[in-house]
């Protein structure tokens, strides 16, 4: 199927909710990044509504008064796309779109229709299929799709069936049916994966827009597509990267985000293995954005989540060339100091103390501490590797042996 919504140009609305577990600040910054999202979908944002509620509205998600407002607004200029930073229920859905009269989608629904834009090859093109099935199998109810004409073929239905059980199984198939498609250039790729030899494997992992292709052609010299979007990447990429004279494999992957339905994120199990298999993982952070710190969290969320707990990892905090401190006037006595005051250095030995040696601060772009990440990286591999192979150890000296050159 590979369903695209085509937003180019688009002229777009948001809406977000204020709850009690979402204050008006987290909103805005939720706000923000579904705008991004827009953005990379190709539409405009024109404006947002908020609205404060203790709970979501079960007809219509927002009241009353507020939707005649954005119905006013719509109509009035033009908007061809309203877009929810919560998912909708089905029958929420439905409501909206009648009073609305153009379409509506929730967040989820447009993360899906970027993946579906990028996707490029087969692979990835049928991990976003069976995702965007996924989506739709609970939303079937009160939907009427004619699916079943898909299917055809007489006394499919059984007697007394309603169209949505026909619509359901249809999409029950055919999840299986991508499902088993996957399975199969799994193992091809498993095979691929086996051929690779006894090299220790790292994976670049992080939220989405941090870096981790720069970085990547940064240090392997090849020619990954980064740009500033979301999830410019989708596809995994590996490269044979040499430190002195230390091989290793490094892997590209698909960004995270947050909000993201864990059953999403298995559809990308694939592309995920290549992260439970990996010896070393790198975790990339903007560290110029300003809800860094939430990206971290959500990032081992979905670690957590796929079951990655544990693994060596270094946090390589890049983009320092763009992060800037909010100022604070020495006789300003009033304003709480709080870490978005903090100074790079601050920064850094706040994280020493958490994790240690394990940490790294760089510009990928600027090509900032890059002899330091080197070395690092070098020092962290060589580790794994000669606590595989203690017989070859002699072949990788001590970073620092090489002296100074390079
Ligand atoms: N200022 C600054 N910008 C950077 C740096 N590294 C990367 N960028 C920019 O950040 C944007 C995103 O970079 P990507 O490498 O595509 O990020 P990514 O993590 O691979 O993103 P996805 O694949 O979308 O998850 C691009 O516009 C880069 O030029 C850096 O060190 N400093
Ligand atoms: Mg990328």
């Amino acid at each position: 199927m590979i369903e695209k919504t085509d937003l180019t140009y688009e002229k777009t609305v948001l809406v977000g909710l204020i709850t009690k577990d979402q204050n008006e600040d987290k909103l805005d910054e939720y706000l923000d990044e579904l705008e991004f999202l827009t953005y990379t979908a190709g539409g405009e944002v024109i404006k947002r509504f908020t609205q404060k509620v203790d709970m979501p509205n079960p007809k219509t998600f927002i009241g009353t008064g507020k939707m005649e407002q954005v119905r006013e607004f719509v109509h009035e200029n033009d908007i061809g796309v309203v877009i929810f930073d919560d998912e909708l229920s089905p029958a929420q859905q439905k409501n909206i779109e009648k009073i609305l009269n153009c379409k509506i989608l929730d967040r989820t629904n447009l993360i899906l229709d970027i993946f579906a834009q990028r996707a490029k090859t087969s692979y990835a093109r049928t991990q976003v299929e069976l995702a965007q099935y996924e989506y739709l199998l609970p939303r079937l109810a009160g939907m009427w799709t004619h699916l079943e004409r898909q299917r055809g073929g007489i006394g499919m239905r059984g007697p007394g069936e309603t169209e949505i059980e026909t619509d359901r199984r249809i999409v029950r198939d055919k999840i299986s049916l991508l499902k088993k498609k996957l399975e199969t250039i799994d193992k091809q790729m498993e095979v691929q994966r086996g051929n690779r030899g006894q090299l220790v494997r790292v994976a670049l992992v992080g939220y989405t827009n941090v870096g981790k292709s720069t970085l990547m052609n940064v240090i392997s010299k090849s020619d990954v597509f980064a740009e500033n979007k979301l999830f410019a990447t989708l596809d995994t990429t590996v490269r044979k990267v040499v430190i002195r004279n230390l091989p290793f494999l490094l892997t590209d992957t698909v960004g995270f985000i947050r909000k993201l339905p864990t059953q999403l994120v298995e559809s990308f199990k694939s592309t995920l293995d290549e992260v439970r298999e990996a010896d070393l993982l790198l975790h990339v952070v903007d560290i110029s954005h300003p809800n860094f710190e939430d990206h971290i969290e959500s990032v081992n969320q979905t670690l957590a989540e796929i079951k990655v707990l544990n693994k060596p990892t270094l946090m390589v905090f890049n983009k320092i060339d763009n992060y800037k401190a909010e100022p604070l006037e020495k006789d300003d006595l009033e304003t709480e100091r709080t870490p978005a005051h903090y100074s790079l250095a601050e920064w850094e030995r706040t994280w020493m103390n958490r994790m240690g040696e394990r940490v790294l601060f760089i510009s990928a772009l600027k090509k900032e501490n890059m002899k330091d990440f080197r070395k690092k990286v070098y020092e962290t591999v060589r580790e794994i590797h000669i606590t595989r192979f203690p017989y070859n150890n002699f072949l990788y000296p001590e970073y620092d042996a090489y002296g100074e050159e390079e």
